[in-house]
Protein backbone atom coordinates (compact mmCIF):
# COMPACT_ATOMS: atom_id res chain seq x y z
CA UNK A 1 0.00 0.00 0.00
CA UNK A 2 1.88 2.90 -1.38
CA UNK A 3 0.49 5.98 0.61
CA UNK A 4 1.83 9.55 -0.54
CA UNK A 5 0.66 12.26 2.47
CA UNK A 6 1.07 15.66 2.39
CA UNK A 7 0.56 17.68 6.29
CA UNK A 8 -0.02 20.92 4.14
CA UNK A 9 -0.51 24.06 6.42
CA UNK A 10 -2.16 25.64 10.00
CA UNK A 11 -3.89 22.60 11.09
CA UNK A 12 -2.75 20.35 9.04
CA UNK A 13 0.38 18.69 10.56
CA UNK A 14 -1.51 18.35 13.66
CA UNK A 15 -4.46 16.31 12.46
CA UNK A 16 -2.04 14.64 9.99
CA UNK A 17 0.15 13.54 12.89
CA UNK A 18 -2.98 11.59 14.34
CA UNK A 19 -3.63 9.72 11.22
CA UNK A 20 0.03 8.45 10.60
CA UNK A 21 -0.79 6.94 14.14
CA UNK A 22 -3.61 5.20 13.30
CA UNK A 23 -1.64 3.77 9.89
CA UNK A 24 1.09 2.56 12.56
CA UNK A 25 -0.98 0.74 14.42
CA UNK A 26 -2.25 -1.49 11.59
CA UNK A 27 1.51 -1.19 10.20
CA UNK A 28 2.81 -2.49 13.55
CA UNK A 29 0.05 -5.77 13.30
CA UNK A 30 1.61 -6.41 9.25
CA UNK A 31 -0.09 -4.43 6.67
CA UNK A 32 2.43 -3.42 4.26
CA UNK A 33 2.13 0.56 4.03
CA UNK A 34 4.72 2.71 2.75
CA UNK A 35 4.86 6.24 3.58
CA UNK A 36 5.99 8.68 1.50
CA UNK A 37 5.75 12.36 2.96
CA UNK A 38 5.14 15.64 0.14
CA UNK A 39 4.49 18.98 -0.10
CA UNK A 40 1.45 20.52 -0.85
CA UNK A 41 0.04 24.65 -0.67
CA UNK A 42 1.39 26.97 1.09
CA UNK A 43 4.43 24.62 3.28
CA UNK A 44 5.31 23.94 -0.90
CA UNK A 45 5.38 27.66 -2.14
CA UNK A 46 7.67 28.22 0.95
CA UNK A 47 9.71 25.92 -0.07
CA UNK A 48 9.75 25.07 -3.61
CA UNK A 49 7.95 28.66 -5.06
CA UNK A 50 5.13 26.27 -6.28
CA UNK A 51 1.68 24.89 -4.66
CA UNK A 52 2.18 21.66 -6.12
CA UNK A 53 5.96 21.38 -7.06
CA UNK A 54 7.13 18.55 -9.48
CA UNK A 55 8.61 16.28 -6.65
CA UNK A 56 4.80 15.84 -5.34
CA UNK A 57 3.83 15.26 -8.17
CA UNK A 58 5.34 12.26 -8.72
CA UNK A 59 4.84 11.30 -5.50
CA UNK A 60 1.05 11.31 -5.71
CA UNK A 61 1.07 10.15 -9.12
CA UNK A 62 3.38 6.99 -8.06
CA UNK A 63 0.84 6.09 -4.71
CA UNK A 64 -1.74 4.10 -4.49
CA UNK A 65 -3.44 6.63 -2.36
CA UNK A 66 -2.67 9.87 -1.19
CA UNK A 67 -3.73 11.48 2.37
CA UNK A 68 -4.21 15.28 3.05
CA UNK A 69 -5.09 17.14 5.80
CA UNK A 70 -5.38 20.90 4.64
CA UNK A 71 -3.92 23.58 2.38
CA UNK A 72 -3.92 27.56 3.09
CA UNK A 73 -4.24 30.49 5.07
CA UNK A 74 -3.89 34.67 5.32
CA UNK A 75 0.00 34.14 4.76
CA UNK A 76 -0.04 32.96 1.44
CA UNK A 77 -3.64 34.98 0.54
CA UNK A 78 -1.24 37.92 -1.11
CA UNK A 79 0.39 36.06 -3.45
CA UNK A 80 -0.52 35.64 -7.47
CA UNK A 81 -2.75 33.71 -7.46
CA UNK A 82 -0.79 30.88 -9.46
CA UNK A 83 1.24 30.64 -6.36
CA UNK A 84 -1.69 29.89 -4.02
CA UNK A 85 -2.02 27.22 -1.82
CA UNK A 86 -5.85 26.62 -3.04
CA UNK A 87 -4.49 26.20 -6.82
CA UNK A 88 -1.99 23.39 -5.13
CA UNK A 89 -5.27 21.57 -4.55
CA UNK A 90 -6.82 22.24 -7.18
CA UNK A 91 -3.70 21.36 -9.57
CA UNK A 92 -3.87 17.82 -7.65
CA UNK A 93 -6.74 17.21 -8.06
CA UNK A 94 -7.09 17.60 -11.68
CA UNK A 95 -3.86 15.79 -12.36
CA UNK A 96 -4.89 12.96 -10.90
CA UNK A 97 -8.25 12.79 -12.80
CA UNK A 98 -10.32 12.80 -9.04
CA UNK A 99 -13.49 13.69 -10.14
CA UNK A 100 -15.64 11.95 -7.66
CA UNK A 101 -15.80 13.60 -4.90
CA UNK A 102 -17.68 11.45 -1.89
CA UNK A 103 -18.88 13.53 1.19
CA UNK A 104 -20.93 11.25 3.83
CA UNK A 105 -22.29 13.41 6.64
CA UNK A 106 -23.01 11.03 9.30
CA UNK A 107 -24.15 12.24 12.91
CA UNK A 108 -22.99 9.51 15.47
CA UNK A 109 -25.55 9.55 17.96
CA UNK A 110 -23.43 10.47 20.79
CA UNK A 111 -23.03 14.21 18.90
CA UNK A 112 -26.74 14.41 18.70
CA UNK A 113 -26.77 17.68 20.86
CA UNK A 114 -23.54 18.97 19.03
CA UNK A 115 -25.81 18.83 16.27
CA UNK A 116 -26.75 22.76 14.87
CA UNK A 117 -30.31 21.08 14.59
CA UNK A 118 -32.75 19.59 17.77
CA UNK A 119 -31.97 15.59 17.99
CA UNK A 120 -35.43 14.46 16.64
CA UNK A 121 -34.70 16.33 13.32
CA UNK A 122 -31.03 14.59 12.59
CA UNK A 123 -31.32 11.25 14.36
CA UNK A 124 -29.93 8.79 12.08
CA UNK A 125 -28.66 10.92 9.60
CA UNK A 126 -26.69 9.71 7.23
CA UNK A 127 -26.37 11.43 3.76
CA UNK A 128 -23.95 10.90 0.89
CA UNK A 129 -22.99 13.63 -1.05
CA UNK A 130 -21.55 12.93 -4.48
CA UNK A 131 -19.41 16.37 -5.76
CA UNK A 132 -17.84 16.30 -8.87
CA UNK A 133 -14.52 17.49 -8.63
CA UNK A 134 -12.33 18.39 -11.69
CA UNK A 135 -14.92 20.78 -13.45
CA UNK A 136 -17.20 23.32 -13.45
CA UNK A 137 -16.89 26.97 -12.65
CA UNK A 138 -13.70 26.02 -10.95
CA UNK A 139 -11.88 25.25 -14.22
CA UNK A 140 -13.39 26.65 -16.67
CA UNK A 141 -11.93 29.63 -19.37
CA UNK A 142 -11.73 32.26 -19.72
CA UNK A 143 -11.42 33.05 -16.23
CA UNK A 144 -9.47 36.65 -14.82
CA UNK A 145 -9.80 39.72 -13.87
CA UNK A 146 -9.81 42.23 -17.19
CA UNK A 147 -9.83 46.09 -17.82
CA UNK A 148 -13.11 46.40 -20.26
CA UNK A 149 -14.13 49.99 -20.74
CA UNK A 150 -12.24 51.17 -18.23
CA UNK A 151 -13.98 49.40 -15.44
CA UNK A 152 -12.46 45.90 -13.84
CA UNK A 153 -14.13 42.82 -14.71
CA UNK A 154 -14.04 39.88 -12.67
CA UNK A 155 -15.13 36.76 -14.64
CA UNK A 156 -15.25 32.63 -14.41
CA UNK A 157 -16.97 30.72 -16.93
CA UNK A 158 -19.66 27.77 -15.85
CA UNK A 159 -19.40 24.66 -18.03
CA UNK A 160 -19.75 20.64 -18.03
CA UNK A 161 -19.81 18.59 -20.80
CA UNK A 162 -21.99 15.63 -21.00
CA UNK A 163 -19.28 13.17 -20.42
CA UNK A 164 -18.04 14.54 -17.31
CA UNK A 165 -21.47 14.79 -16.09
CA UNK A 166 -22.44 11.08 -17.48
CA UNK A 167 -19.26 9.62 -15.29
CA UNK A 168 -20.27 11.59 -12.11
CA UNK A 169 -23.56 10.14 -12.15
CA UNK A 170 -22.85 6.96 -12.13
CA UNK A 171 -21.02 7.34 -10.00
CA UNK A 172 -23.94 8.80 -7.46
CA UNK A 173 -26.55 5.96 -9.07
CA UNK A 174 -23.86 3.08 -8.02
CA UNK A 175 -23.72 4.56 -4.37
CA UNK A 176 -27.08 5.11 -4.60
CA UNK A 177 -27.84 1.28 -5.43
CA UNK A 178 -25.54 0.13 -2.54
CA UNK A 179 -27.30 2.22 0.05
CA UNK A 180 -31.31 3.34 0.17
CA UNK A 181 -31.81 4.05 -3.78
CA UNK A 182 -32.62 7.26 -3.19
CA UNK A 183 -30.61 9.90 -5.64
CA UNK A 184 -31.19 13.23 -5.56
CA UNK A 185 -29.67 15.52 -8.37
CA UNK A 186 -29.49 19.25 -7.18
CA UNK A 187 -28.76 21.66 -10.31
CA UNK A 188 -30.05 25.30 -10.36
CA UNK A 189 -31.67 24.64 -14.12
CA UNK A 190 -34.43 27.05 -13.97
CA UNK A 191 -31.21 29.52 -14.35
CA UNK A 192 -28.58 28.22 -15.60
CA UNK A 193 -27.58 26.32 -19.22
CA UNK A 194 -24.70 24.13 -17.31
CA UNK A 195 -27.17 22.82 -14.86
CA UNK A 196 -30.09 22.35 -17.68
CA UNK A 197 -28.07 19.37 -19.13
CA UNK A 198 -26.75 18.40 -16.36
CA UNK A 199 -30.23 17.40 -15.55
CA UNK A 200 -31.22 16.34 -19.03
CA UNK A 201 -27.73 13.64 -18.55
CA UNK A 202 -28.87 12.33 -15.00
CA UNK A 203 -32.43 11.58 -16.63
CA UNK A 204 -30.69 9.98 -20.14
CA UNK A 205 -28.67 7.37 -17.30
CA UNK A 206 -31.29 7.40 -15.09
CA UNK A 207 -32.89 4.70 -17.32
CA UNK A 208 -29.87 2.13 -16.59
CA UNK A 209 -30.67 2.45 -12.77
CA UNK A 210 -34.68 1.66 -12.99
CA UNK A 211 -34.37 0.50 -8.96
CA UNK A 212 -32.94 3.86 -8.17
CA UNK A 213 -35.31 6.16 -7.22
CA UNK A 214 -34.55 9.87 -8.59
CA UNK A 215 -35.54 13.01 -7.85
CA UNK A 216 -34.53 16.40 -9.07
CA UNK A 217 -34.47 19.60 -6.51
CA UNK A 218 -32.78 23.01 -7.34
CA UNK A 219 -29.65 24.19 -5.22
CA UNK A 220 -31.56 26.90 -3.60
CA UNK A 221 -34.14 24.85 -2.21
CA UNK A 222 -31.96 21.84 -1.28
CA UNK A 223 -29.68 24.21 0.81
CA UNK A 224 -33.06 24.92 3.02
CA UNK A 225 -34.28 21.32 2.60
CA UNK A 226 -30.87 20.59 4.24
CA UNK A 227 -31.71 21.82 7.55
CA UNK A 228 -35.60 21.78 7.66
CA UNK A 229 -35.64 18.03 6.90
CA UNK A 230 -32.03 16.64 6.02
CA UNK A 231 -33.22 12.67 6.72
CA UNK A 232 -35.17 12.92 3.26
CA UNK A 233 -31.81 12.78 1.58
CA UNK A 234 -29.76 9.26 1.33
CA UNK A 235 -27.25 10.38 -2.08
CA UNK A 236 -27.58 13.98 -3.23
CA UNK A 237 -24.94 14.42 -6.55
CA UNK A 238 -24.29 17.85 -7.76
CA UNK A 239 -21.82 19.96 -9.51
CA UNK A 240 -18.41 21.43 -7.81
CA UNK A 241 -19.31 24.61 -6.28
CA UNK A 242 -22.83 23.87 -5.33
CA UNK A 243 -21.41 20.46 -3.78
CA UNK A 244 -18.62 22.14 -1.94
CA UNK A 245 -21.22 24.89 -0.03
CA UNK A 246 -23.89 21.79 0.54
CA UNK A 247 -21.21 20.09 2.03
CA UNK A 248 -19.95 22.65 4.35
CA UNK A 249 -23.43 23.17 5.46
CA UNK A 250 -24.57 19.32 5.82
CA UNK A 251 -21.02 19.03 8.28
CA UNK A 252 -22.99 21.04 10.89
CA UNK A 253 -25.98 18.69 11.05
CA UNK A 254 -22.96 16.22 12.35
CA UNK A 255 -21.90 18.40 14.60
CA UNK A 256 -18.51 19.82 13.32
CA UNK A 257 -17.19 20.31 10.13
CA UNK A 258 -14.16 18.37 12.60
CA UNK A 259 -16.45 15.30 11.83
CA UNK A 260 -16.14 15.66 7.90
CA UNK A 261 -14.38 13.18 5.99
CA UNK A 262 -14.03 12.63 1.69
CA UNK A 263 -12.97 10.12 -0.76
CA UNK A 264 -11.86 11.56 -4.35
CA UNK A 265 -11.49 9.37 -6.61
CA UNK A 266 -10.24 8.58 -10.16
CA UNK A 267 -12.17 6.14 -12.57
CA UNK A 268 -9.98 3.30 -10.99
CA UNK A 269 -10.42 3.79 -7.33
CA UNK A 270 -6.80 5.24 -6.77
CA UNK A 271 -7.57 8.20 -4.08
CA UNK A 272 -6.99 11.38 -2.18
CA UNK A 273 -8.33 11.24 1.48
CA UNK A 274 -8.57 14.25 3.32
CA UNK A 275 -11.29 15.96 5.59
CA UNK A 276 -14.19 18.34 4.24
CA UNK A 277 -12.69 21.70 6.43
CA UNK A 278 -9.67 23.67 5.62
CA UNK A 279 -6.20 24.87 7.52
CA UNK A 280 -8.37 26.28 10.82
CA UNK A 281 -5.91 29.32 10.68
CA UNK A 282 -7.73 30.55 13.56
CA UNK A 283 -6.73 27.12 15.94
CA UNK A 284 -3.63 26.63 14.16
CA UNK A 285 -0.59 25.79 16.47
CA UNK A 286 -2.78 25.09 19.52
CA UNK A 287 -3.29 21.43 19.75
CA UNK A 288 -6.75 21.97 19.26
CA UNK A 289 -7.96 20.59 16.05
CA UNK A 290 -10.83 17.97 15.91
CA UNK A 291 -8.60 15.58 14.34
CA UNK A 292 -11.77 13.19 13.27
CA UNK A 293 -12.44 14.39 10.24
CA UNK A 294 -8.92 13.50 9.22
CA UNK A 295 -8.71 9.75 10.81
CA UNK A 296 -12.20 9.08 9.57
CA UNK A 297 -10.54 9.77 5.92
CA UNK A 298 -7.90 7.15 6.71
CA UNK A 299 -11.10 4.63 6.65
CA UNK A 300 -12.51 6.00 4.02
CA UNK A 301 -8.93 5.38 2.17
CA UNK A 302 -9.08 1.43 3.56
CA UNK A 303 -12.54 0.79 1.91
CA UNK A 304 -12.12 2.60 -1.29
CA UNK A 305 -8.45 2.08 -2.66
CA UNK A 306 -8.05 -0.93 -0.78
CA UNK A 307 -10.74 -2.67 -0.55
CA UNK A 308 -10.14 -3.30 3.23
CA UNK A 309 -13.67 -2.62 4.76
CA UNK A 310 -12.33 -4.47 7.81
CA UNK A 311 -9.86 -1.86 8.43
CA UNK A 312 -12.70 1.16 7.38
CA UNK A 313 -14.93 -0.21 10.10
CA UNK A 314 -12.52 -0.98 12.60
CA UNK A 315 -11.38 2.89 12.40
CA UNK A 316 -15.08 3.95 12.62
CA UNK A 317 -15.78 1.82 15.37
CA UNK A 318 -12.46 2.67 17.30
CA UNK A 319 -13.75 6.51 16.37
CA UNK A 320 -17.71 5.38 17.49
CA UNK A 321 -16.09 3.92 21.27
CA UNK A 322 -13.86 7.08 21.88
CA UNK A 323 -17.27 9.72 21.16
CA UNK A 324 -19.26 6.84 23.61
CA UNK A 325 -16.43 7.23 26.23
CA UNK A 326 -17.58 11.24 25.99
CA UNK A 327 -14.25 12.99 24.97
CA UNK A 328 -14.30 15.65 22.70
CA UNK A 329 -12.50 18.46 20.97
CA UNK A 330 -13.50 21.64 21.81
CA UNK A 331 -15.22 21.99 18.11
CA UNK A 332 -17.95 18.90 19.62
CA UNK A 333 -17.92 19.86 23.30
CA UNK A 334 -20.97 20.33 25.40
CA UNK A 335 -21.71 20.28 29.20
CA UNK A 336 -21.07 16.74 30.50
CA UNK A 337 -17.96 15.69 28.24
CA UNK A 338 -14.71 16.19 28.26
CA UNK A 339 -12.79 18.25 26.78
CA UNK A 340 -9.27 17.20 25.18
CA UNK A 341 -6.80 18.12 22.81
CA UNK A 342 -6.02 16.78 19.32
CA UNK A 343 -3.43 14.43 20.82
CA UNK A 344 -5.30 13.31 23.42
CA UNK A 345 -8.18 12.96 20.86
CA UNK A 346 -5.38 10.48 18.59
CA UNK A 347 -4.25 8.59 22.07
CA UNK A 348 -7.14 7.62 22.53
CA UNK A 349 -8.42 6.77 18.90
CA UNK A 350 -5.22 4.55 18.79
CA UNK A 351 -6.20 2.92 22.49
CA UNK A 352 -9.88 1.94 20.81
CA UNK A 353 -8.01 0.97 18.19
N1 LIG B 1 -9.30 20.97 1.59
C1 LIG B 1 -8.64 22.01 2.04
O1 LIG B 1 -7.42 21.97 2.19
C2 LIG B 1 -9.38 23.26 2.36
C3 LIG B 1 -10.76 23.25 2.57
C4 LIG B 1 -11.42 24.44 2.94
C5 LIG B 1 -10.69 25.61 3.09
N2 LIG B 1 -9.34 25.58 2.87
C6 LIG B 1 -8.50 26.77 3.14
O2 LIG B 1 -8.34 26.87 4.56
C7 LIG B 1 -8.17 28.25 4.92
C8 LIG B 1 -9.16 28.62 6.02
O3 LIG B 1 -10.48 28.56 5.48
P1 LIG B 1 -11.82 28.78 6.32
O4 LIG B 1 -11.49 29.46 7.59
O5 LIG B 1 -12.81 29.35 5.40
O6 LIG B 1 -12.34 27.28 6.61
P2 LIG B 1 -11.84 26.22 7.69
O7 LIG B 1 -12.56 24.95 7.39
O8 LIG B 1 -10.37 26.14 7.72
O9 LIG B 1 -12.34 26.81 9.08
C9 LIG B 1 -13.69 27.18 9.31
C10 LIG B 1 -14.00 27.11 10.82
O10 LIG B 1 -14.06 25.74 11.20
C11 LIG B 1 -13.12 25.45 12.22
N3 LIG B 1 -12.52 24.14 11.95
C12 LIG B 1 -12.15 23.65 10.74
N4 LIG B 1 -11.60 22.44 10.88
C13 LIG B 1 -11.62 22.15 12.20
C14 LIG B 1 -11.20 21.03 12.97
N5 LIG B 1 -10.64 19.95 12.42
N6 LIG B 1 -11.39 21.06 14.32
C15 LIG B 1 -11.98 22.12 14.89
N7 LIG B 1 -12.40 23.22 14.22
C16 LIG B 1 -12.23 23.22 12.88
C17 LIG B 1 -12.08 26.56 12.15
O11 LIG B 1 -11.44 26.74 13.39
C18 LIG B 1 -12.92 27.75 11.69
O12 LIG B 1 -13.52 28.36 12.78
C19 LIG B 1 -8.36 29.04 3.62
O13 LIG B 1 -7.06 29.31 3.12
C20 LIG B 1 -9.10 28.09 2.71
O14 LIG B 1 -8.88 28.32 1.35
C21 LIG B 1 -8.67 24.44 2.53
C1 LIG C 1 -9.85 25.12 -0.58
C2 LIG C 1 -10.87 24.96 -1.68
C3 LIG C 1 -10.20 25.04 -3.01
C4 LIG C 1 -11.67 23.66 -1.55
C5 LIG C 1 -12.78 23.63 -2.59
O1 LIG C 1 -13.47 24.62 -2.79
O2 LIG C 1 -12.94 22.58 -3.20
C6 LIG C 1 -12.31 23.40 -0.18
O3 LIG C 1 -13.25 24.36 0.14
C7 LIG C 1 -12.92 22.03 -0.15
O4 LIG C 1 -14.11 21.92 0.15
O5 LIG C 1 -12.20 21.05 -0.38
MG1 LIG D 1 -15.08 23.54 0.88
Amino acid sequence: MKICYLPGDGIGPEIMAQALRVLDVFKKEGMNIELEEALLGGAAVDATGEPYPPATQKAARAADAVLLAAVGGPKWDVLPRPQRPERGLLGIRKDLNLFANLRPAVLYPELANASSLKPEIVSGLDIMIVRELTGDIYFGEPRGISEEGGLRVGRNTMIYNEEEIRRIGHVAFKAAQKRNKKLCSVDKMNVLETTQLWRDVIIEISKEYPDVELSHMLVDNCAMQLVRAPKQFDVVVTGNMFGDILSDEASMLTGSIGMLPSASLDANNKGMYEPCHGSAPDIAGKNLANPLAMILSVAMMMRYTFANEAAATRIETAVKKVLASGLRTGDIFEEGTKRVSCTEMGDAVVAAL
